[in-house]
Order: C-alpha cells, then structure tokens, then sequence
C-alpha cells in the first residue's frame, strides 16, 4: 500500500515538474525572450510593432492583406507593394526605413536602408538563409541550392554554375527554340482567339527546363510539376498561421497529411526518371557517365570518387525538385507580366517588334542576335521591377551581428523587400509605379545610379540567381518568336489581379468567347491575338 503510495506521489511530482518545465519554456519562448529582443532593440532606437503574445503581428497582417488584395486594381497601376504588403507599406510610413515586426513569437527586422541591403544580402555568414529543413518548404525544395547553407550550399553551387554558365547556355538555345516552336504550333489553333498566357507559359517553361536541365519533356515530368504545384497551395494556405511550436508532431492537419504523400510522391516519380537515365546509359555502354545535362551533372557527382565533391540520391531529388520549381515557376510569371504590359502599352510592343524584325527577320533567334536585344532587355528589366517575382527576401542573425551602428541579437529574422525598393519614389522618381522601360535605356547600371542594391529582382551577392542568363535567355527568345508571328492586345475582360503564390502571379483569366482574327498592326504577317490572363487558383501569397 506504502509502496502504491509513494509511486503515485512519485508520478503526481514528476507530471508536476514536466508541466512546470514546459510552461516556463513556453513561457520563456512567448513572451519573456520576446519582450526582451524588443526592448533591447527599441534602446538602441529601432521603432516597430508591438509583441502580441504568440501572434505576434500576424493576425493584422492577415485582415490587412485580406483587404489589399481582395480588390483588383487599375489594370495601368502597378503599384504592388501596397496590394501585396499593405503591413509593410504602413508601418514603413509610421517607423521609417528599419523597424521591428513580429512573425509569430519571432522577431523580424525590416530593412530598406540600402547600404544594409548590400550587406546582408553579402555577407551569407552572418546572415545565412533560414531554416526550411522542416515543414512545406521542406517537401517544395528539400535542401536544394535554394535552401542549403555552408558547405553543402558551395558544393551545389558549383555544380550548378557550371551547368547554367553562360557558355553552356548555347547548347540549350535549339532545345528553348523547339519548345517555343512547339507552344506556337499550338497557337495556331487559337488564332484570333483570346489565349490564356500564364497557362500557355506555365507549359513553356515547364517544357524547356525539362528538356534541358532533365533531358525529358514536360509530359514525363507532368505529375512532378503536378505535384510541386500543390505544395505551393498548400504553402500559401500556411503562411501567416502561427502553430504551437512542435504540435504538428503530434497533431497533424489535413496540409500535414497531404504533403507527406505528396513527398513520396515526387520522391517516387524523380527516382524513376533516374532509373531511366541509369538505364539509357547502360544500354549505351556508358559506365560513369550520364550526360551532360544537369540531371546527367549530379548523377555524377553521386559517384564522384572525390568525397568532398560526391553527393548523396537524397541530394540528387532535393536538387531536381528545386530546379524543377525554381526554373518554371519565375520565368513563366516574368513571360505573363511582360506580355501584358506589352499588351497594354502597344508602342513599346511595336518598338521591341522592329527590333526582332531587323535583327532577326522571319529567322529563328540565335545566340549572337539574343545578345544584341536592347529593347526586348530594357522591357525584360522594366518588368522585373514593377512584376518582380521574388517579392521579398528573408535571412537569420546566427549569432549577435553589427549592422551599422545598430547591435542585432541572435535569433531574429530580417526580411528585405523587393517590392519596397523598386517602387521607392525617392529612388525611381514619381513615376517609379508606371511602365517606362527608356529607364533602362543605358543599363541597369546608370539605372541604379551604380547602386546595385536598389534593383533586385534575381537577388544579390553569392546567393543570387544561378538561373539569370537561363532565364532571359529563354524569355528573350520566347517573345522574339511571338513578335516575329503576333501582334496583341490585353483583353477588354481581363480583369488586373496580381497575387502571391510563391512568386508574382496575374490570378484571373478571361472569360469572352473566341474572337474572329483581325488585322495585323504592324503591316506584317504577324497575327492578332488577344490576350487572356491566367487562370484562377483560390490562394493568396507566400515568399520564396
Ligand atoms: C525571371 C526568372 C527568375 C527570377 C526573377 C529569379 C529570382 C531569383 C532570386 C531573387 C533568387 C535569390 C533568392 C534569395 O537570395 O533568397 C534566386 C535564386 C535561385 N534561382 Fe532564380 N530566378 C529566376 C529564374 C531561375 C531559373 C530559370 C532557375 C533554374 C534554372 C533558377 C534557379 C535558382 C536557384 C537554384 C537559386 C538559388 C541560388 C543559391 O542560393 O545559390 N532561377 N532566383
């Protein structure tokens, strides 16, 4: 009985000190180390947002951009920053250039000072990518290029590099042009018709970076896409909800469900595209060797005899699921924006059509004549600045860093937006938010003012874009081969709905019945097509 006795105070005792150790450690996690980075932070006179007790700011956040981006906008405004960051847009008005904000428990800096910018975004020690080794963003990218960090991040890179290096490109330049020449075969179809653009795109770049990074078609990697596709919903859904830290162990939601099968799923279909390739080889009589494309690249390096530079499967599907997001989702959103802008600012549209014309006439693009495009590039940039589709960055403080004269502690994020920097009147002048692409008539360079850090749309510093020269490589031949055949218009029924699913989208198509075709503009054989936004999708935003 004594015994019985005794074990059940042992049990009440110990039940007693687990609860208490987990209420102070929450307790500790949620308010008291918050409170403490806020007023070490206000001290030194950073301003910003209140902590609210484990919503930090999210909920105001949420009702904010509930409104902001429940309207659409003039389709001639291009005004993002407020639609899609009305929290930043605000406070950034009330506390000035660098304030605190709060994501949850977690502190996150917000800074537009430029000389900052530069300096985080350069020194990747010190401000490292945050963690994605768990959660949505996991199952998205795994711990590809875009989300590894140290020595694993170096190796990847390198291997990319030389893959996506500019020499490289070349090769890949009849691959870009037999996929264009296929999108336009099917064009042919629509003729006078209005054509869904994003969609259309949406299969354009999912079709190059297939055949030219994985060696197969859009079709073999359909269900990858597929799937990739529905973790970005999911990821969309998610942001901004704030959850008890280490609950989703215990507790899954039906996101959490989902996104597991979806993992294997994708797990599943690279693994059988790399059988594939094992076997292709083989029947070739290959040993070691699995092609020059980038698939082929980090079938290699699984076999590297070299251990530093050898990668794991693992590694391997990591790296395809990222490429396969990375080089698809960005280029078809850049492609939709600017041909939307072309469509509703028809001078530049004609102006960029002369210049393919006499660069190029009816024949299909080539690398030296790709290189000359001064006005496709002036259009290219001047898109990436109103549309960018990375619209904002974010990084950890590791451990306690200088920046300036501020002292940041450990622990806290900082974010930097892109969308805040390239609509900045003070930086662009008072048109910053219209279409002017003679901006950029001298280069980005004398655009910036040789400032660098002011125009972002493919990062900056060691982290940046290892895509860039793919992607306007295959955005200045796609609208080469369209002006050489098409002259548009934007349709009357599209309806201007910028949104964010992962990256900078146009949410709404456009619902009108097939238009007969009409007479060219510009007096070639171009046909006239009208054009139609993208079709809908029932989310909202997130961040790369
Ligand atoms: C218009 C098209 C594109 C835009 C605007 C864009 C934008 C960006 C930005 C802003 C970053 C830096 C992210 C950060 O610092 O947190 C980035 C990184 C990256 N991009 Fe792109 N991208 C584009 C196309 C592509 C393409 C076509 C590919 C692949 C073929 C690609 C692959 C990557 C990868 C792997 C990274 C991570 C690089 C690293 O961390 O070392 N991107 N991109």
């Amino acid at each position: 009985m004594d015994i019985l006795k005794f074990a059940s105070t042992v049990f009440v005792l110990s039940s007693l000190s687990v609860f208490l150790f987990v209420s102070i450690s929450l307790l500790n996690k949620l308010w008291l180390t918050p409170i403490r980075k806020q007023r070490f932070l206000r001290r030194q006179g950073i301003k910003g947002t209140s902590y609210k007790f484990l919503h930090g700011n999210t909920k105001e956040i949420l009702s904010l951009r509930k409104e902001s981006m429940g309207m659409p906008m003039d389709y001639l405004s291009h005004n993002l920053f407020p639609r899609f960051h009305p929290h930043f847009y605000s406070w950034l008005k009330i506390y000035g250039k660098n304030f605190l904000t709060w994501y949850g428990p977690r502190a996150e800096l917000f800074v537009t000072e430029v000389e900052f910018v530069k300096e985080i975004m350069n020194k990747i020690q010190d401000y490292p990518k945050i963690e994605m080794s768990t959660g949505f963003v996991k199952v998205l990218l795994g711990d590809g290029l875009v989300t590894a960090k140290g020595k694993k991040w170096a190796k990847q890179r390198k291997l990319a590099n030389q893959v996506f290096h500019a020499d490289s490109l070349k090769s890949m330049t009849p691959a870009m042009i037999a996929s264009v020449e296929m999108m336009l075969d099917r064009w042919k179809q629509h003729e006078g018709k209005e054509i869904d653009v994003f969609q259309e795109f949406k299969f354009l770049s999912s079709e190059i970076i297939s055949r030219t990074a994985f060696g197969s078609s859009f079709m073999e990697g359909k269900d990858i896409f597929d799937m990739l596709t529905e973790i970005a919903i999911i990821i969309t859904r998610n942001s901004y909800r704030v959850r008890l830290p280490g609950l989703s162990r215990f507790f899954k939601s039906e996101d959490d469900i989902r996104s597991e099968k979806l993992e294997q799923g994708i797990h599943d279909s690279i693994l059988r595209i790399m059988e594939k390739r094992k076997k292709e080889s083989a029947m070739r009589g290959e040993v070691g060797s699995f092609g020059t494309d980038f698939l082929g690249s980090l079938m290699k390096a699984m076999i590297d005899s070299d251990q530093d530079k050898r990668i794991t499967i693992q590694d391997v599907i990591d790296e395809c699921k990222t490429f396969y997001v990375a080089g698809q989702e960005t280029t078809s959103t850049m492609l939709s924006w600017v041909v939307f802008l072309l469509g509703s600012h028809t001078d530049w549209q004609e102006k960029a059509r002369q210049e393919v014309l006499n660069l190029f006439g009816k024949e299909q693009p080539n690398s030296d004549g790709i290189a000359r495009l001064k006005i496709v590039n002036m259009i290219i940039n001047e898109t990436l600045r109103l549309y960018p589709p990375v619209t904002e960055f974010t990084r950890q403080v590791k451990e306690e860093t200088k920046l300036g004269n501020y002292i940041l502690p450990a622990n806290i994020h900082v974010v930097l937006s892109t969308l805040a920097l390239h609509h900045d009147t003070n930086i662009w002048g008072e048109d910053a938010h219209q279409f002017k692409p003679e901006r950029f008539s001298q280069g980005v360079a004398k655009a910036t003012n040789n400032n660098p850090a002011v125009y972002i749309p493919f990062g900056l510093g060691p982290r940046s874009c290892v895509g860039l020269n793919f992607a306007t490589n295959e955005a200045k031949i796609s609208l080469t081969m369209i002006l050489q055949r098409y002259s548009f218009t934007l349709s009357p029924t599209y309806i201007h709905s910028p949104i964010q699913i992962l990256t900078t989208r146009p949410q709404h198509g456009v619902q009108q019945p097939a238009q007969s075709s009409t007479p060219n503009v510009s007096g070639d054989n171009s046909k006239h097509a009208l054009l139609a936004g993208p079709l809908s999708e029932k989310v909202s935003d997130s961040s790369w």
